[in-house]
């Protein structure tokens, strides 16, 4: 049994990945007299680490990990260590968080729903192994139900007499492209334990080391079970609304209703809020699909058929909403696409991020090139060879149906439609520049920006020195009032002392702001170059943005019906109308004008 009054002085986080490094950079930086290291059995992604071309993209990640890696924080101390060494990480340390990944299950018991805790049950057995002292080990990854009580049991069925383990759950609901902020500004940090008086001890040690940067009040502390269940649940409500809103945008497209009138009046009730109530071509990433269909999986395996119906659902409407979107498309051309081009703009999951995971530009195009399409894509924030990867081709070997294109301008050359599948700010309609006839680029809007930005009290410009909004950035074209609403939750990292007050949130409907926002303030990319590094795709620390899209030049390039597809986010159905282009918006039908 672990002593109360324990405290923390060595974490080692076993996963270096998108939770593992990022949450191990910001604890070491938050707390200097912590050592923290990092371990992985990738020798790549370690290797990455050290280096100032880090595997993980995410704004302002770079600054954060450099300071207690090489020293450059105040107290020029070295206190982030990133290693291959599994056994000499474990030895050293007093606490483990593990963070390895656990998919859904591909065969097996439980196959396509069920979450893989493979890794973390390999990852038990090397601590029980190599442990000589007593440890509290830290769920960090996303588990089933009852996971922590698997891994006690190998714990304690695997280890040295005399050495004793402490399980706790601390789920990550950070997300990406804004994991900094996130991390430095949580909603809530949940520790699960046992109720047994060692487990509460070692929850209360935990919940120190966190409170030296996140106020008590959102240090929540309850059973492990709850713990467990909460962060599928999270993901699985959050999945739920955007899902939610999906299915609205169908019924506003066959009457005369608006889909953003509707999720802002709607949200605009207090009890309800204004979070992930966009409706898009459909969710995605690493996280919504997996958790909810983890979720459906337990609710079967405890025979609550009917509540597993419902967590499916919303999975379900997903599937459909990105077969709706290809079908609408292929509607317009009386079901016959052979032959016909059309171009895919974005292919991340979501702006802010050049991860690919489920996003549902997959779908799209798999659609159109199921329908007999020919596919141009663009996005300057992920390689060629994961978009192919992820199609299912060979390097090139697509037969010619697919083309990755360097600009947005080639993907749109020659296409009967063009479908804005991502919501980057480089291909927003900008009105003001096209109504003075100027050509669209990301310069157009920083004056803009900047000043948006100073007046919410947010720094601008330089990504390594600031960071934006947790939650969804309602981003906005500034040309439908109805539409967004943004949120603010920003702290900028020079002030990281003063993160513990700056974390409320405020909302704020676009009247009050009504300027560009973008995505997190971006650290931009130099697209059409290799990558140079095992860097994943997106956004890095320096990088230079991509020009935005010149709607006037895609116009001429574009070929009768010209139509253009995507969410008002992006899109300005009067500007672009007036251009030439016909449009169609997700949750709008367009002879009700609605
Ligand atoms: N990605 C997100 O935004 C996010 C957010 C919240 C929670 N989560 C959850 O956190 C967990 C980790 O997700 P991720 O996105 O960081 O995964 P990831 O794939 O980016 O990283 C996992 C890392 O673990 C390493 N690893 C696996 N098995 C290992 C072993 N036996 N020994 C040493 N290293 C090992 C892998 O090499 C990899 O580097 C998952 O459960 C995920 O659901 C992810
Ligand atoms: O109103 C909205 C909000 C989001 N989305 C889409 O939903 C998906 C997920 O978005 P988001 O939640 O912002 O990103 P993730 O990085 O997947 O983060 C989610 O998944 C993580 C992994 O578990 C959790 O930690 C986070 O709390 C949770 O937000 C993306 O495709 C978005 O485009 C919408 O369509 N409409």
């Amino acid at each position: 049994m672990i002593e109360s009054q324990r405290s923390i002085s060595h974490i080692c986080f076993i996963g270096a990945g998108y939770v593992g490094g990022p949450t191990a950079a910001v604890l070491a930086r938050e707390c200097p007299h912590v050592q923290v290291t990092v371990v992985d059995r990738n020798a790549e992604r370690i290797k990455a680490w050290k280096s100032d071309v880090l595997p993980v993209s995410e704004p302002s990640l770079l600054d954060v990990v450099r300071g207690p890696r090489d020293g450059l924080n105040a107290e020029k101390r070295r206190n982030l260590h990133f290693t291959t060494d599994l056994e000499g990480s474990i030895q050293a340390a007093d606490t483990i968080m593990v963070a390895v990944d656990t998919p859904t299950k591909s065969r097996g018991t439980g196959a396509g729903y069920s979450l893989d805790i493979g890794r973390l049950e390999e990852v038990a057995m090397s601590i029980a192994q190599y442990a000589t002292s007593d440890k509290i080990v830290v769920e960090k990854s996303t588990v089933p139900v009852g996971t922590g009580h698997t891994i006690s049991n190998i714990l304690m069925d695997n280890s040295r007499v005399g050495v004793n383990f402490e399980v706790l759950s601390n789920p990550e609901f950070l997300a990406e492209g804004t994991a900094i902020c996130d991390l430095l500004s949580p909603d809530r940090v949940l520790i699960g334990s046992s109720d047994t008086k060692s487990g509460l001890s070692a929850a209360q040690a935990l919940a120190d080391v966190y409170a030296t940067w996140v106020p008590r009040s959102r240090i929540i502390t309850i059973n492990l079970f709850s713990s467990e269940l909460s962060k599928l649940a999270a993901n699985a409500m959050l999945a739920q609304r955007v899902s939610s809103a999906n299915a609205l945008s169908l019924v506003c497209e066959a009457t005369g209703a608006n889909i953003d009138q509707v999720m802002h009046a709607v949200g605009s009730d207090s009890r309800i809020g204004p979070h992930m109530l966009r409706s898009s071509f459909g969710f995605g990433g690493s996280c919504f699909k997996k958790d909810i269909l983890s979720l459906v999986y337990l609710c079967k395996s405890l025979h609550l058929d009917d509540v597993a119906s419902y967590w499916q659902s919303i999975s379900d409407i997903n599937e459909t909403q990105k077969s709706r979107a290809v079908s609408r498309i292929v509607s317009r051309f009386n079901n016959s696409m052979g032959g016909k081009k059309v171009a895919v703009l974005g292919f991340a999951f979501k702006e802010g991020t050049g991860d690919t995971r489920e996003s549902c530009s997959i779908d799209l195009v798999k659609g159109l090139l199921h329908e007999g399409a020919l596919v141009n894509i663009y996005d300057p924030y992920v390689d060629k060879s994961q978009i192919l990867k992820d199609l299912g081709f060979g390097e090139e070997s697509s037969g010619g149906s697919v083309k990755i294109c360097q600009s947005g301008e080639e993907a749109c050359e020659h296409t009967v439609a063009v479908l804005v599948a991502t919501n980057w700010d480089m291909f927003r309609v900008n009105p003001k520049a096209l109504m003075n006839g100027v050509k669209s680029s990301y310069d157009d809007t920083n004056g803009e920006k900047e000043a948006s930005s100073k007046a919410r009290g947010v720094p601008y410009g330089n990504g390594s020195t600031s960071c934006s909004a947790t939650g969804p950035l309602y981003a906005s074209n500034g040309i439908d009032s109805t539409t967004e609403i943004m949120t603010d939750n920003c702290v900028s990292i020079n002030s990281l002392e003063n993160s513990s007050e700056s974390n409320g949130s405020s909302m704020e409907t676009l009247e009050d702001n009504p300027t560009p926002i973008s995505t997190p303030e971006l650290d931009p990319v130099r697209y059409n170059e290799p990558s140079t590094g095992p860097r994943l795709n997106g956004i890095n620390d320096g990088d230079i943005p991509p020009v935005s899209l010149d709607w006037a030049h895609v116009a001429k390039a574009m070929k009768y019906p010209r139509i253009v597809f995507g969410s008002s986010r992006c899109l300005d159905r009067d500007v672009l109308v007036s251009m030439g282009f016909d449009v169609e918006l997700i949750g709008r039908n367009k002879r009700k004008r609605n």
